[in-house]
């Protein structure tokens, strides 16, 4: 079997299905020059890999875990309750709610264990990519001035003018 990804920043997703959003996390990652790998991870269905997971994933280099998950989404906050690291949420939308339940299962943790819960969908994937490159900023003042330039190549494209 192949073994778990580990790098700074590590997405996991609880369904292969979950990929067409969580995908958008890459995008700032990779326009920001840091390094991030990817794997499934299921609270539900693969349970002795979640623990593996969420107990290595600090040893093995990861700095910032972004986990994103759909319906009765109990994976981020497994995630976080295991894991010194920051977790970074994504509520994937569902087909039964479009991702109120994803939401709600995902936001309301209980006081003690903290996770950084995203908008609904690929936009809440992207600012977790975001979010987490800002994280590692603290501590690389390269990647903050990338992150700097990049803010401003983002407010350039917005026109002045709705003409
Ligand atoms: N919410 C979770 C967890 C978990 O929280 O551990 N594991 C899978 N799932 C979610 O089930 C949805 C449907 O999955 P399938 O498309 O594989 O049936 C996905 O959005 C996944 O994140």
């Amino acid at each position: 079997m192949k073994s778990l990804p580990f790098e700074k920043v590590t997405i996991v997703m609880g369904s292969r299905s979950d990929w067409a959003t969580m995908a958008n996390a890459t995008k700032p990652l990779s326009e920001l020059e840091v390094p991030f790998a990817t794997a499934v991870v299921s609270a539900h269905r693969t349970p002795q890999r979640l623990v593996e997971f969420a107990n290595e994933a600090h040893k093995k280099g990861t700095q910032v875990i972004i986990a994103g998950a759909g319906g009765s989404a109990h994976l981020p906050g497994m995630i976080a309750a295991m894991s010194p690291l920051p977790v970074i949420a994504v509520p994937v939308e569902s087909r039964f709610m479009t991702g109120m339940d994803s939401l709600l299962s995902i936001v309301q943790m209980p006081k003690g264990v903290a996770v950084a819960t995203q908008a609904v969908g690929a936009s809440g994937a992207f600012n977790a990519g975001l979010m987490a490159a800002q994280m590692l900023s603290l501590a690389d003042s390269e990647l903050q001035q990338r992150l700097i330039a990049w803010r401003e190549r983002q407010s350039d494209q917005v026109p002045l003018s709705v003409e």
